[in-house]
């Protein structure tokens, strides 16, 4: 097992170049005003195809929305108990504010990697929220708590005994997308994308330009416009 736990999380956005000037806060703020098909649409239009995490990673609650910088996560299957604890608090010691925990379970289908108490102990951080490539539990606690959560399935099995954290804030790869810690993670009813890190601010800024001329195409629609005629005047779909 490889445990990762001396690399320093990545500094955040705010101070580094890409940044252009919008503080981090500000930068996940923005996004969660915005909705993942616009997003995901800037990231075709750059050539990125392979942003959105598979279909089945869907928010717990319809209506949830999230934006925040990758945490990475990688476990995997394991009855071994030793340190576990431990491990996994050192872990969540490490999640830094604004992040969004992202996990990578080899493809889990046993246990619930999140929980109630991880819920409270990484919002105790400022964490935005959790994408898991696997499972939560105590459900509805969560949900009593507003605390948006990303993920394939619900089970009452926990993690001890099953699985375990094996490296923390590393890149990771969930059914082909590439995570690198501290990419601006987004999700919504539509699912999770992840915009690389370099590009956060630019396509932030294209895709609310985005947003501004979906409204004017939605304006010529209810106008009473056909399909061809919205085409024809640089409408799109
Ligand atoms: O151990 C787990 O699976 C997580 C859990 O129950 C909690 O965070 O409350
Ligand atoms: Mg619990």
């Amino acid at each position: 097992m490889t445990v990762n736990t001396g690399q320093p999380a990545p500094a955040g956005i705010d101070g580094d170049s890409s940044n252009a000037g919008i503080a981090e806060t500000e930068l996940c703020d923005r996004y969660e005003q915005l909705f993942t098909a616009a997003v995901n649409d800037v990231l075709r239009e750059k050539g990125l195809l392979c942003q959105a995490l598979p279909p089945a990673i869907l928010p717990l609650r319809h209506g949830t929305k999230v934006a925040g910088l990758a945490f990475t996560v990688k476990g995997a299957k394991s009855p071994v108990l030793d340190d576990e604890m431990r491990q996994r608090a050192e872990m969540l010691d490490a999640i830094p504010p604004n992040a969004v925990c992202v996990w990578d379970t080899g493809g889990d289908d046993t246990s619930a990697q999140w929980g109630e108490v991880m819920t409270m102990a990484s919002r105790q951080h400022g964490c935005r929220g959790a994408v898991i490539d696997g499972g939560v539990r105590d459900t509805d606690r969560v949900l009593d708590m507003g605390f948006p959560i990303f993920c394939r399935y619900r089970t009452s099995n926990g993690m001890l005994g099953r699985f375990r954290v094996t490296d923390w804030q590393i890149p990771i790869r969930i059914a082909g997308v590439t995570i690198h810690p501290g990419d601006l993670i987004f999700g919504d009813v539509d699912g999770v994308i992840v915009v690389p890190r370099r590009l956060a601010v630019d396509v932030l800024l294209t895709a609310e330009r985005v947003r501004a001329k979906e409204e004017e195409i939605k304006q010529l629609i209810l106008d009473g416009l056909s399909p061809s005629e919205v085409v024809a005047r640089g409408g799109y779909f």
